[in-house]
């Protein structure tokens, strides 16, 4: 559908500002033909004004994302100050119509599935030993996916060998990790591989599991293409030109996750969760959980909520280059993962950052003299490659 729309700047009700609006032209689906015109809403200080303080939520907001890409600016701003309201006081939501398709989802799980049965053998392994003692013994990972023989943390991690919150044992989940690389088959691996600074490297996939890769990637760019949607709204929320992220989200630093929890033992083992108390790294998270509940996200009383599965939605988190931008005023809540449903869980988190050159600085109207800058700047690949060193270091052989 062509169409072409304008905006009435007098609308800005701020003219000592500089801040911009867009009348979009051409195709509904895409945002690439954006315009540029000049609007503001808010007064300077407006983002530290509303920063959170003391955010004791009892629930996750649930945002219908349906006028994502509407043409209306204005009903666009609506969505954003949604947006908004949930990223300074929950830094969770939930997304309704997402508009991924439901075959894309299942088939990405069916793939899911398949991969963590052939890793049936490895897991084995591990369960046989006692999973308190499991952590010292992990050198049974000797396949050619494992995660610790990649360059850049891409393939298979078992059960135990993460651990997110460095208080714990070990994480009680197996995972499968990839980062971008084209969605035709064919054209992949990539002629010369892509140049992501300290992150540059390539996929590692499973043998003998055909179709598992192009669904994978299927699902992988479907949640790119919406994860790139976002930017957009995620600047309107934080006051700025609604392009101020295109040119910092050039080549989608995006690692997603395939991610299997086994229940918790009855039992229950001090110190092993599904996944620890932990925050992301990158500007927003993007999850796929199935209909067993068990993610929970702790609120500012130190109270876990729960994050129950809502069916034909998302969830949403912010993670920690969105704090470092917004010098916390978006903040990054801390959530963990535990199984005791007695049923497996599969999730697929798809962790959407910045471009790894791009140097995480924050927004000026997120620094004041009383609320100097808090982070020190550091470029998005330096970040994410320390805080996965991080992750991964206690089982590293
Ligand atoms: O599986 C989930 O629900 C959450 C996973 C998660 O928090 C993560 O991988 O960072
Ligand atoms: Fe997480």
């Amino acid at each position: 559908m062509q169409f072409r729309l304008s905006l009435n700047i007098s609308e800005s009700t701020n003219p000592c500002k500089s801040s911009s609006l867009w009348a979009v032209t051409g195709d509904l689906s895409s945002m690439d033909h954006l315009e540029h015109f000049d609007d503001s809403r808010h007064p300077p200080g407006f983002l530290l004004a509303n920063a959170r303080a003391d955010s004791t939520f009892e629930q996750i907001p649930v945002i219908d994302f349906a006028n994502a890409t509407h043409p209306d600016p204005v009903v666009r701003r609506e969505l954003a100050n949604e947006i908004r309201d949930a990223s300074v006081n929950v830094g969770f939501f939930y997304i309704r119509n997402h508009r991924i398709p439901e075959h894309i989802i299942s088939s990405g799980l069916d793939a899911a599935k398949q991969f963590f049965d052939l890793a049936e053998n490895l897991k084995q392994e591990v369960r046989e030993l006692r999973l308190d003692t499991a952590i010292h013994l992990l050198n049974v990972n000797d396949i050619q996916l494992d995660i610790h023989k990649s360059m850049n943390f891409k393939g298979y991690t078992s059960l135990l060998s993460e651990n997110a919150d460095p208080e714990n044992i070990g994480d009680l989940h197996e995972a499968f990790d990839l980062g971008w690389e084209p969605e035709e088959v064919s054209l992949s691996p990539t002629p010369g591989l892509r140049d992501d600074g300290v992150m540059t490297g390539q996929n590692v996939w499973p043998e003998g599991l055909p179709g598992f890769r192009s669904s994978v990637l299927a699902y992988y760019h479907a949640i790119i293409r919406l994860g790139q949607s976002l930017f957009p709204l995620f600047a309107l929320a934080l006051d700025l030109p609604e392009n101020f992220f295109d040119d910092k989200t050039t080549k989608p630093a995006a690692i997603m996750r395939l991610l299997h929890y086994p229940p918790q033992p009855t039992k229950p083992i001090d110190r092993i969760l599904g996944i620890g108390a932990h925050t992301d790294y990158e500007c927003f998270t993007i999850l796929w959980q199935d209909s067993v509940s068990a993610l929970q996200v702790m609120n500012a009383d130190g109270k876990w909520i729960d994050a129950v599965p809502i069916e034909g939605t998302l969830v949403l988190n912010l993670g920690d280059q969105f704090a470092r931008w917004t010098n916390d005023v978006f903040k990054s809540t801390v959530h963990r993962v535990i199984n005791k449903s007695g049923l497996e869980r599969y999730s697929i988190p798809l962790f959407f950052g910045t471009d790894y050159d791009v140097k995480l600085e924050p927004l000026p109207s997120c620094v004041s003299e009383d609320n100097p800058a808090k982070y020190e700047v550091v470029t998005a690949g330096d970040y994410v490659k320390s805080r996965l060193e991080a992750t991964y270091s206690h089982s590293k052989t």
